[in-house]
């Protein structure tokens, strides 16, 4: 199958459990979501996404099946031979990513992580599934590493994930015009519900990409 990337990158995870680990970020075009398109944004069923995922950018690029994704992949990676790691986002990449791509990153030694909103069910073998429920989405997938839920969003209160069956539950700030605001609230809900942790956007504190 051929994939469509808007970019990939090497960075920090600036987000979750992970936060701080070396990580390429593979950015998946294209969501269920949203079109990306900012005129569609307040009809759109997740409308405060915070990223650019729409076609192929300058790091980015169609790529005609699973080998030749995996090479560019490893090609961004500059960590050496221990902890190799990948995070394959979007975008929705559970749009796109499939078993051959997960094996060939496998082979060339890579950790899978994915970062999903969790309508769409993933494929076998992935190392770390983060699922980020949004509101008026039907949630598909129950079970994973870490949730980790946008705050506040007002039909999608922690209440209703903390039963899943996920190791780790974050709540993270809704950036945006609210963003002060949202931390102070998410601080105050992580303060008396103890399950769950903060999860600030790292990156964009240090001014990382
Ligand atoms: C851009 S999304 C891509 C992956 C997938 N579509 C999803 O929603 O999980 C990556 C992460 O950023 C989070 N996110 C998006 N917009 C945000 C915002 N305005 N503030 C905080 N987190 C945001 C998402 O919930 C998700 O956890
Ligand atoms: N540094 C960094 N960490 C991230 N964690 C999740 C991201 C995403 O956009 O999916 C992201 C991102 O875009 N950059
Ligand atoms: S589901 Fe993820 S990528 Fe899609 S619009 Fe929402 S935050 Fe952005
Ligand atoms: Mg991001």
């Amino acid at each position: 199958m051929a994939y469509t990337i808007k970019e990939i990158f090497y960075t920090l995870q600036g987000e979750g459990r992970n936060a701080g680990r070396a990580a390429v970020f593979c950015r998946f075009a294209g969501c269920n979501l949203w079109s990306g398109r900012e005129q569609d944004r307040a009809e759109a069923v997740c409308n405060f996404c915070d990223t650019d995922f729409v076609g192929t950018g300058p790091d980015g690029g169609k790529f005609s099946d699973a080998e030749a994704l995996a090479a560019a992949i490893e090609t961004a990676w500059r960590g050496g031979n221990r902890a190799k790691m990948v995070v394959l986002t979007g975008g929705e990449p559970l749009l796109q990513v499939d078993e051959a791509l997960v094996e060939a990153l496998h082979a060339r030694g890579f950790e899978i992580a994915v970062e999903t909103n969790g309508t769409v069910p993933p494929p076998a073998g992935l190392d770390w599934l983060c699922v980020s429920p949004k509101a008026d989405a039907p949630l598909a997938i129950m079970r994973g590493d870490e949730l980790k839920l946008v705050y506040p969003q007002a039909e999608a209160m922690p209440e209703r994930f903390e039963s899943l069956a996920f190791d780790h539950f974050l709540l993270q700030p809704m950036d945006g015009p609210a963003l002060a605001e949202n931390t102070q609230a998410a601080i105050a809900y992580c303060l008396t519900h103890p399950k769950w942790r903060l999860s600030v956007q790292t990156h964009k504190v240090v001014g990382i990409r």
